[in-house]
């Protein structure tokens, strides 16, 4: 199934396709469907005993608490950076920021550290204030409150760069706010998808496997996501077409599937990714690469076929998994309801996940 290149198919389809695509050309990634069946009927039955809606995107504490434009640029800054945050470091060495007493990691670390500056009177979510942001200052925001700490927040370098190139846009031709580009695509997911696409090349999540061009965006998609939950599906965050939108194929959620059996590994790749979180801890990510990305032995280069089959078959397991849903009680869930159920799921279930290795990739893309 040839992915449809032509930007005329809506960017969400581009993905699914692509996902089918990858899942079809699969050599080491497998989507059982038994594991389908069994994951629909579990996740589906705990979705429903929670109760899950977008109604908790705002109970997190580290969430913006009222649906306003403040909230959509807060949004945009943290989604823009919402990448990599991965470590191979034991618990107590992990980079981690604490704030009102909670001590958070991985991609909560970002949201502690944006809150943070904002309450020391930096307003990092102001476009004339990252646009050219600093990188002592960008130091300071993402400082770790416990000096027995010494690892840092993942890709500084790369951070303030996107920082600087989404704020210049904005500043540009969007008078400083991301806010009206929400409002420039008349209730269309798929619209603010292709403008944020066009105009942002850091959220141009595409790579070259088995010979075919394959879309993923995987920020771009999450950020439209967040907005819609934020609103409730409502005012700004109203969007017609937000169904479309396909699961986030990030690092961890694949950890959850791969858990409710909806994924499968070959076993070389199964070695090769626990080897790797071994080799990662002893070896560290020293050396950097010309474009500023860590290498290291055991990382997965980004665009690797063993990478985009981790993601292209995550974002499938999800859509099969949406869609035994449909078929076995006639309920339509979206895929952006499994993947937040399934990303909540595999973080609060971290010990029981700990012997299912996740991909080492270190990227701006997710
Ligand atoms: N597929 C998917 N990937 C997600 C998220 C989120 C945060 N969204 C929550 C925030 C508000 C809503 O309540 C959402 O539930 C972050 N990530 C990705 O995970 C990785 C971080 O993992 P760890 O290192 O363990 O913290 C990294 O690639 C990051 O980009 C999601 O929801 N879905």
């Amino acid at each position: 199934m040839p992915v449809s290149s032509e930007a005329t198919a809506d960017p969400s389809i581009r993905v699914l396709e692509s996902a089918r695509f990858i899942s079809e050309h699969s050599n080491d990634v497998l989507v059982p469907e038994e594991g389908v069946c069994r994951a629909a009927k579990e996740i589906q039955e705990r979705m429903k005993k929670s109760g899950y809606s977008t109604a908790e995107w705002k109970k997190h504490p580290l969430n913006p608490s009222k649906a306003d434009q403040k909230a959509i640029e807060w949004i945009f800054v943290v989604d823009s950076l919402n990448f990599s945050f991965w470590t191979s470091k034991p618990v107590d060495q992990q980079y981690s920021v604490t704030l009102d007493g909670t001590t958070y990691r991985g991609y909560w670390t970002l949201c502690a550290a944006i809150n943070r500056a904002i309450r020391n009177g930096l307003d990092i979510t102001d476009a004339r204030v990252y646009a050219s942001i600093a990188r002592d200052l960008m130091e300071d925001v993402f400082r770790t409150d416990d000096p027995r700490k010494q690892e840092k927040m993942p890709m500084l370098e790369r951070r303030i760069k996107v920082l600087h190139e989404v704020g210049r846009v904005l500043l540009d031709q969007y008078a400083g706010k991301f806010s009206n580009m929400v409002k420039m695509c008349q209730g269309s997911a798929q619209k603010l998808l292709d403008m944020v696409i066009r105009e942002f090349p850091c959220f141009r999540d595409e790579h070259v496997f088995n010979g075919q061009r394959v879309c993923l965006y995987k920020r771009a998609q999450i950020l439209v996501a967040d907005i819609w939950a934020c609103f409730e599906g409502k005012g700004l965050g109203r969007f017609e077409d937000i169904d479309k939108v396909t699961m986030f194929a990030d690092y961890r959620v694949p950890q959850g599937l791969y858990h409710f059996g909806a994924l499968r590994y070959s076993p070389r790749l199964f070695e090769f990714l626990q080897r790797s979180e071994a080799a990662v801890r002893i070896e560290g990510e020293n050396e950097v690469t010309a474009d500023g990305i860590p290498a290291a032995l055991g990382l997965l280069p980004s665009g690797h076929p063993w990478e985009i089959e981790i993601r292209g078959n995550s974002i499938w397991a999800v859509e099969c998994i949406r869609q035994q849903i449909l078929r076995s009680s006639g309920v339509l869930v979206s895929a952006i309801l499994i993947d937040f159920y399934m990303w909540d799921y595999s973080k609060l279930h971290a010990k029981a996940m700990k012997d299912i290795p996740i991909h080492l990739t270190r990227s701006v893309f997710y």
